[in-house]
């Protein structure tokens, strides 16, 4: 079942399609047909019961898993995502809920992670590090995002989860072009920590990016996310915007939806 939704324009094109999607691991079959659509600008919230295949789709979309069946689309156009590295040449970043730093690397030193910018100039500064340059982009990114931190040159294992956690997001925006892709980005989080992070995602959102959000809090999905999806044995078995929906409509989609699929 996909119910369109008012906000959505007939004609939109997703940033991002996966169609019949399949996946096994051995003798699981984790997805089984996954179809799911993300639009640009939105925050689409991935639910569904433990095993139901979210983080499975969430990797297949991230170039962490490659499907054994089924097509992924960006903006229209099918790909192969062949990696994480591919993925993010595509735009397509990935949150993961464990706060995954190197904890002993600075805030800028994380963002720019195997992607540092280097000196442009004469012969003798090749190969130099263009730290100015990279602290001013890092400034710029945390700051369109409201993230803050004490220090952007400290490591950040001095952080909070939360302040951690706003900067993987914040990291993510910043080199995402398409999509970026959280993994219960608040799992680890209190309830102050788990506010920043939304905002920050939130934001992302206002960057017209398509922000696909694995959680397990429903009520709050409701509250926060734009659509929702549910996932249940492998298999996307509904699409809806969240406006006007219950939580008793989603329990009841996710009880009654078995063997359907979106
Ligand atoms: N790397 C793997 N090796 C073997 N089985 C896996 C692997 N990853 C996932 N699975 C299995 O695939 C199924 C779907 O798992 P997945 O993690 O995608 O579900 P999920 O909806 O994200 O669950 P949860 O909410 O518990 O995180 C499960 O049965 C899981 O045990």
């Amino acid at each position: 079942m996909v119910v369109t939704d008012d906000k959505i324009a007939a004609d939109a094109v997703p940033v991002i399609e996966t169609r019949l999607i399949a996946k096994s691991f051995g003798h699981v079959q984790a997805l089984r047909g996954a179809s799911l659509l993300a639009y640009p600008g939105e925050v689409l919230a991935l639910i569904g019961d433990n095993g139901a295949g979210k983080s499975t789709l969430s990797n297949v979309i991230a170039g962490i898993h490659t499907p054994d069946t089924g097509e992924l689309y960006l903006r229209g156009e099918q790909v192969t995502v062949s990696s994480v590295r591919h993925a993010r040449e595509l735009g397509i970043e990935i949150v993961y809920q464990d706060l995954a730093q190197a904890p002993d690397l600075s805030v800028v030193q994380n963002f720019f992670f195997g992607r540092e910018l280097l000196v442009k100039g004469p012969l003798r500064l090749i190969g130099r590090l263009n730290e100015a340059e990279m602290k001013q982009k890092t400034i710029e990114a945390m700051s369109l995002l409201g993230a803050q931190v004490p220090s952007l040159t400290a490591p950040v294992s001095a952080l909070s989860g939360g302040q951690r956690q706003a900067i993987a997001v914040a990291r993510a925006v910043m080199w995402a072009t398409s999509a970026i892709v959280m993994d219960e980005p608040t799992a680890a989080l209190g309830t102050k920590q788990t506010a920043m992070v939304y905002d920050a995602v939130r934001a992302a959102a206002n960057r017209n990016l398509a922000v696909i959000l694995v959680s397990h809090d429903i009520p709050k999905m409701l509250e926060f996310a734009d659509r929702i999806a549910i996932m249940r044995h492998g298999q996307v078995v509904a699409q809806m915007p969240t406006q006007g929906l219950e939580l008793v409509d989603v329990l009841t989609t996710m009880l009654s939806a078995e063997g359907t699929a979106a």
